[in-house]
């Protein structure tokens, strides 16, 4: 292995003559498996390329990579297209973006090429695979490098794609400038190049090989609807880790029209091998863009008044009476028993008219505030208590609602409150530490309770600087498959675009499985993603006969559907072999799903393949 990588510094001789001393040795492992070829010339061999999996580091610091990648990838596509997001990230004056808004919309339009297999590719593709290539070396650069990619750089080569060129390197050096982690001189369109061909490897069963399709779904990019950044890992032929960037999936669920007309869109969904799936926001800010009104206002309003009666530090709201004390956390006893604590104390005189003037107060800045939402909170306990003192109404019957979302329960009219009898503890994930920090910063996070079979949304306080892990668990919310088992209830996916799976095969499926809901068509692997989240149920493939389905459109969301409870496999049940080099080699079509629906499926599958005369096994 070192020897290769001798060679293949001795081979490179100069990527770019302008170059600076700082920029080669940020891009040193850049090059070094790239320059073993003329980077059009045919693909480098995988045993070159591969990567012993005995020196790979852990999986976690990948994982990191993989989203900073995913996440850098996504800009650069949203800023090819629109407006909106350049004007986010750029620290230009509004009006140079304007001016480049409408030039990028020209670029975006005239920059479209098709392949030789007439599928269409853009600036943005090549730009993204660029960016991903760039940052997995400069966040792991003790990592020797290999990348199976979907771009490469043969049509960029080409005379008349001069133009192409500079503008896949302008848009990659704005994306880079304008994040500002990577201080390193300009790409030169010759890096961009060389970069691109760091994409040929052969994959295998061998090593590590990244697994990257820069933009899954292009057709759906162009047409402004679903696309995904898919970045996997393979060790050992097998995948290990997915990152799947959706910059246009909503983070509510996609059935949910009303959420969604409220809800951002953007989702980052990372799987690690026996970790599970997680997802989060494309830019990390809290789901709900309406929310942050009522955020700030709760910040600058109703935390300040709790502090000067007595509710500081550990932002609690407490039943009945509680003397002043420091500790953010004490008597967890008593606040995940109030009634009996307030009970205990109700003799006091003083205690009773203290808890007179509080409950008044509370009422007044939390009832204004969260109504009818009962307001929890027991920071940093892992407990959350129900604070039934606040419902003021008669008990009624409690609606249950999917997503959490305060402004939905500001507007719900006041019957909706649960009763006051309800069970007034619930244990949600603990975090793993107690922070003692003297900072009042303070953080709201809502949160779904659970009081037995019952659900309902409400709203936990934080001070700001809370372990990792919590924030992890808080902040990037694990993912599961739905658990339906009946056929019935299940909605399926399968590709927008008749070409690349048959349409009718899928429907005859679903009428044999009982479906009911009509197919649900979206681009790319961000069907992967909304499958994990429980979406949907079941995702169907069937490409057009000899079509070879590559291991770029599956990879990542291969693992993030494996990590989050479902299943993949071909028609004949056979699960997704990646090891096999840039191809999959598979039986007639691809089938995801959950592991109890997945019998019937395949049945459903195998009979109807019968029924068209297609070869099934
Ligand atoms: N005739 C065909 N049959 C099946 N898949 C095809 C196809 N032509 C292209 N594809 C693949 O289907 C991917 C899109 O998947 P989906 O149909 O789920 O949106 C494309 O990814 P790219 O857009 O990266 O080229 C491409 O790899």
């Amino acid at each position: 292995m070192a020897s290769i990588t001798a060679v293949a510094r001795l081979v490179h001789l100069k990527p770019s003559s302008k170059l600076t001393p700082k920029f080669v040795s940020a891009t040193k492992p850049l090059f070094t498996f790239c320059t073993l070829k003329p980077s059009h010339s045919p693909i480098v061999s995988s045993s070159a390329a591969s990567v012993n999996s005995s020196t790979a580091m852990s999986y976690d610091k990948q994982l990191l990579a993989a989203k900073k990648a995913a996440s850098l990838a996504a800009l650069l596509c949203q800023a090819s297209l629109s407006l909106y997001p350049n004007y986010l990230i750029s620290r230009k004056p509004i009006w140079m973006i304007v001016l480049e808004h409408n030039v990028q919309k020209g670029l975006l339009q005239s920059d479209v090429q098709s392949k030789s297999d007439k599928s269409p590719v853009t600036v943005a593709d090549y730009g993204s695979q660029v960016l991903v290539s760039f940052v997995l070396q400069q966040e792991l650069p003790s990592q020797a490098f290999s990348l199976v990619a979907e771009e490469d750089s043969g049509d960029l080569r080409k005379e008349d794609s001069q133009e192409t060129l500079q503008r896949i390197t302008k848009l990659v050096n704005d994306t880079i400038a304008n994040d500002g982690t990577y201080k390193v001189s300009p790409l030169s369109e010759s890096d961009v190049l060389t970069i691109i061909d760091c994409g040929t490897s052969e994959g295998g069963s061998n090593g590590q090989h990244w697994v990257l399709d820069p933009i899954d779904g292009t057709k759906g990019f162009l047409r402004g609807d679903q696309y995904a950044i898919a970045l996997g890992l393979l060790d050992e032929g097998k995948v290990v880790l997915g990152v799947l960037a959706c910059p246009n999936l909503p983070l509510e669920s996609i059935n949910n029209k009303t959420q969604n007309a409220l809800s951002k869109s953007g989702c980052l969904f990372s799987a690690q091998l026996s970790c599970g799936t997680f997802m989060e926001s494309l830019d990390g800010s809290p789901p709900v863009k309406v929310l942050k009104l009522h955020i700030l206002l709760f910040l600058f309003y109703l935390i300040p008044r709790l502090h000067r009666n007595g509710y500081g530090n550990g932002i609690r709201i407490q039943y009945g009476y509680r003397k002043r004390q420091k500790s953010k956390i004490q008597d967890t006893a008593s606040q995940a028993n109030p009634s009996e604590h307030c009970a205990a104390s109700s003799h006091h005189p003083q205690a009773e008219r203290t808890r007179g003037r509080e409950r008044q107060k509370e009422r007044r800045y939390v009832a204004a505030f969260f109504r009818p939402c009962a307001v929890c909170a027991a920071a940093f306990s892992g407990q959350l208590i129900h604070h039934p003192h606040l419902h003021t109404l008669a008990p009624q019957p409690w609606t249950f609602f999917r997503q959490p979302d305060l402004l939905h329960l500001l507007r719900r009219p006041a019957a909706m409150l649960p009763p006051p009898t309800t069970a007034t503890t619930a244990s949600i994930n603990p975090p793993t530490s107690h922070p003692r920090s003297s900072r009042k910063r303070i953080e709201t996070h809502r949160i779904l309770l659970r009081y037995g079979q019952e659900t309902f949304p409400s709203i936990w306080i934080l001070h700001r600087n809370v372990s990792e892990e919590y924030r992890r668990r808080t902040r990037t919310p694990r993912v599961h498959v739905s658990n339906t088992e009946n056929p019935e209830e299940a909605s399926f996916f399968e590709s927008y675009e008749a070409a690349h799976s048959s349409h009718s095969l899928s429907g005859s499926i679903a009428k044999k499985l009982g479906v009911r809901a009509p197919p649900v068509r979206i681009d790319s692997q961000a069907k992967y993603g909304a499958l994990s989240r429980g979406d949907g149920a079941i995702y169907l493939r069937f490409p057009n006969k000899g079509y070879r389905e590559k291991i770029w459109d599956h990879a990542a969301g291969y693992i993030v559907v494996a990590e989050a409870g479902g299943v993949a496999s071909d028609a004949s049940g056979k699960p997704l072999d990646f090891s096999k080099g840039r191809y999959l080699d598979l039986d007639t079509g691809i089938i995801v799903t959950n592991q109890k629906l997945m019998p019937a499926v395949l049945k459903a599958v195998q009979d109807s393949l019968k029924e068209q005369a297609l070869p099934s096994l």
